[in-house]
Formats: C-alpha cells, sequence, structure tokens
C-alpha cells in the first residue's frame, strides 16, 4: 500500500492507495469512527459490498444516496443530514463517503455543515473519485444555475483508495474517470501524457500495477497543487481545464446521466485546446495530440458527439458565466500553452467565446 500526504499543516491528511487497502486501513478507519459516526454510501456500491464494510465498521449506521448525478441535490443534502442528525452522529464523530464523486461531493457537503463540521472520511470507488474528487477538499451540491454552486471547502481526515473496487465499475464510468486521468498530464506533465499515450490499454483492463500508477501519479499532483493553493486563489484552477466548457454542457444536458462528468470534462479540455489553438497561444500540434488521445479510448471530444444534444452557442455560454471563476462578470478560461502546461486565462471576451462556441457547434464528429 503506498501513502501521499496531503501538505495541509494542522490539517495534514494521508491518501492510502492499493489493492486491499480498505481492509488494511481498518485500523485506522475505526479509530477516526469511535465517536458517534456513520456512512453515506451509493446504494449500488452497497448492494455490491455491504459485507466488506461490515467487516470493517460493524454495525455503524448507513445512509444510503441513489446512484448517479441527480443526488447531488439539495433534497438529497436535506435528508442525508437529517438522518446523519437521527443516527446521532456528533461533532467529534466522522461521516464515511462510500462511492463515487457524487457521494463524496454531497456526504462531504453534509459533513462540512453538520453541526457546523464533522470529520470526513473518504472511500472512493470510480476511478474518478480516486484520481480526483475524494482529495482536497472541494464539496458541493448541483443548483438550477449550474454545477456545483452551493458547497464549501472541507478537507477530510482521510482517504482510503482501494483498487479492488474498480473490478465491478461499469467500462463506461471507467472511461469517464479516465478523462480526468488526460487532465493531469495535459495540464501539468507532458511525460505522464506521453505513457498514457502508451499504457491506456493496460490502465482501462484495470491492471493493477497500472492503476496504482495513475492513481498515485494524480494523487500526488493533487495534493502538492492543494497544499500549496488550498482555496483556489491562483494555481489551482489549473485543476479545472476543460470544466468551464465540460460544466456548462453538463448543466444543459440535465443531471440524469445524458453526459457524465468526466465526459463533459474530456469534450471540455479538446474545446480548451482547439480554443487555445484559435487565440494563438498554443500548437493546432498540441491539440490534435490532445484529441487523438481521448477519442482513441472512446471519450468525446467535439459537441457533435453527443446525442441529441443541440444547445445553443449563447445558451452554453449562459451556463458559461454562472462559473465560479467569473469575476466582475469576465469569464476566467483555462487554456493550454502546450500539451502539458495550462494557464489560467482571465477576462475573455464573451463576443470572441461566442464565435468560437458558433464553430464548434459545426464541428463535425471527430
Ligand atoms: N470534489 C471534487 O474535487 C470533484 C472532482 C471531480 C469530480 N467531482 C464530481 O464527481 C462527480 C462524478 O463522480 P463519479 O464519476 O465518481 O460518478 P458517481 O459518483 O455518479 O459514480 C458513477 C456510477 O458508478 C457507480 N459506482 C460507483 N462505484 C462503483 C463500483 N465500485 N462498482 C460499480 N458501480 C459503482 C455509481 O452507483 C454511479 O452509478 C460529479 O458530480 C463531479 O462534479 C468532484
Ligand atoms: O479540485 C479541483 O480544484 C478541481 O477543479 C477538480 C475538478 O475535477 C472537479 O470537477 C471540481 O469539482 C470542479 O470544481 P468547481 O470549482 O469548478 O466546481
Ligand atoms: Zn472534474
Amino acid at each position: 500500500m503506498s501513502k501521499v500526504r496531503v501538505g495541509l499543516g494542522d490539517r495534514a491528511y494521508d491518501i492510502l492507495i492499493g489493492s486491499g487497502a480498505f481492509q488494511a486501513a481498518a485500523g485506522a478507519l475505526r479509530t477516526l469512527t469511535e465517536k458517534p459516526s456513520a456512512i453515506v454510501a451509493d446504494e449500488t456500491v452497497l448492494g455490491l459490498y455491504d459485507g466488506v464494510l461490515e467487516a470493517v465498521f460493524g454495525e455503524m449506521p448507513i445512509i444510503t444516496l441513489p446512484s448517479g448525478e441527480s443526488a447531488k441535490s439539495f433534497a438529497e443534502y436535506a435528508r442525508v443530514s437529517e438522518e446523519l442528525l437521527a443516527a446521532g452522529v456528533e461533532r467529534g464523530g466522522s461521516v464515511v463517503a462510500l462511492g463515487g464523486g457524487v457521494t463524496g461531493d454531497l456526504a462531504g457537503f453534509c459533513a462540512a455543515t453538520l453541526r457546523r463540521g464533522c470529520k470526513l472520511v473518504m472511500v472512493p470507488t470510480t476511478l474518478l473519485s480516486q484520481v480526483d474528487s475524494s482529495v482536497g477538499g472541494k464539496t458541493a451540491v448541483n443548483t438550477r444555475a449550474g454545477k456545483n454552486l452551493v458547497g464549501a471547502f472541507h478537507q477530510p481526515s482521510l482517504v482510503v483508495i482501494d483498487t479492488d473496487f474498480l473490478a465491478s465499475l461499469p467500462p463506461r464510468e471507467l472511461l469517464a474517470g479516465y478523462a480526468e486521468v488526460v487532465k493531469y498530464g495535459a495540464l501539468g506533465d507532458e511525460s505522464f501524457f506521453a505513457w498514457l499515450e502508451r499504457h491506456s490499454g493496460t490502465v482501462l483492463a484495470c491492471e493493477e500495477e497500472a492503476l496504482r500508477h495513475v492513481i498515485e501519479t494524480s494523487c500526488r499532483m493533487k495534493a502538492e497543487v492543494v497544499a500549496e493553493d488550498e482555496r483556489e486563489a491562483g494555481r489551482r484552477a489549473l485543476l479545472n481545464l476543460g470544466h468551464t466548457f465540460g460544466h456548462a454542457v453538463e448543466a444543459e444536458a440535465g443531471y440524469g446521466g445524458g453526459v457524465l462528468h468526466g465526459e463533459a470534462v474530456a469534450l471540455g479540455m479538446a474545446m480548451a485546446a482547439r480554443f487555445s489553438v484559435a487565440r494563438g497561444l498554443a500548437a493546432q500540434a498540441d491539440a490534435d495530440r490532445l484529441e487523438r488521445h481521448l477519442a482513441s479510448v472512446g471519450l468525446p471530444t467535439r459537441l457533435a458527439a453527443l446525442n441529441g444534444f443541440d444547445a445553443s452557442a449563447e445558451t452554453l455560454l449562459g451556463h458559461m458565466m454562472q462559473d465560479k471563476k467569473v469575476e466582475g462578470g469576465t469569464l476566467t478560461l483555462i487554456l493550454m500553452r502546450r500539451l502539458g502546461e495550462a494557464f489560467v486565462a482571465k477576462d475573455q471576451d464573451q463576443r470572441v467565446v461566442l464565435e468560437f462556441l458558433e464553430k464548434e457547434r459545426a464541428l463535425a464528429p471527430s
């Protein structure tokens, strides 16, 4: 089992990674849940792993969350919070989130606000949550106005990443998680991107060593960024590569599984790369290389690849203007200088973005 530390002073925590990590971390998990605590579990995951859960936690109260993005709602936040209180979870106790990014974001927001803040333990079970959402403390629900618009920064006390959970993950979900893996290479590490170009097959076949490598590399990069810029005052915004375009697509598609977060991020990264080229900031060859890799594994890279998606450029821009990086009514985008080097581009001209979106709508599927 390997360990990555998120260096946040007196709120520093470990990420434990490996096959069998959940059972191996049983002692630490029991210590963190000694005071009245509860588990918030994705219902699909609970159905598959209730025995494993009981072996580690015994009789702890379990609150189930419906599977899928629609559970990241005010309604579920209220219901789960009431149930955590009814279960007697105390300020010194923990909320254990067992599931993917939806469970982590929702349970994390409940933990951030329950009795004004109790401990949070992440046990992520999707590739996306293992490489990204379980680390860094962003928690949120979706709102009518857009993705993740109400939430809090609330760091976990421990993250336990057991790669064995991925054995039951549907291929489409695995691929969606892979998009966030590609993001780390694209934004900050060209050699990691090149490694992915050579080894995507072994990663997507869930070969243990390849999985461990991508999870550890991603978590190390995220831990380093979060330790330097916990609340996204600067560098952390790079982790948002592909998200301003991607969240607009997700918001417009609704949160019913039509477009998964990772799929939207893949498309959003390809769009950010093309926008960078259109603005003369990056080379066409780099944008082509990114798109080629995403498309080679089956991720969407163009709006036309999304079945039945026909939002106007104005509608998409409207969603983008709800992004949390908007400052003084102006749009900030994460753009690419080259593969492996993203940067924060403030004050983007909305007319230019609108024209770009119109061209994107006209692009044929790759
Ligand atoms: N907080 C952050 O930093 C951060 C980072 C990235 C993404 N996110 C958020 O994460 C969410 C997406 O997370 P996700 O992709 O994990 O989706 P998810 O949580 O909806 O899980 C995907 C699907 O897989 C199922 N599932 C989960 N684990 C399984 C397993 N081991 N075996 C079988 N089925 C399993 C779930 O029931 C669900 O249907 C989005 O809401 C996104 O905004 C947050
Ligand atoms: O941790 C971060 O910072 C990220 O941006 C990671 C993203 O992958 C993630 O989807 C995050 O929830 C998006 O953040 P938001 O601030 O745009 O809601
Ligand atoms: Zn994301």
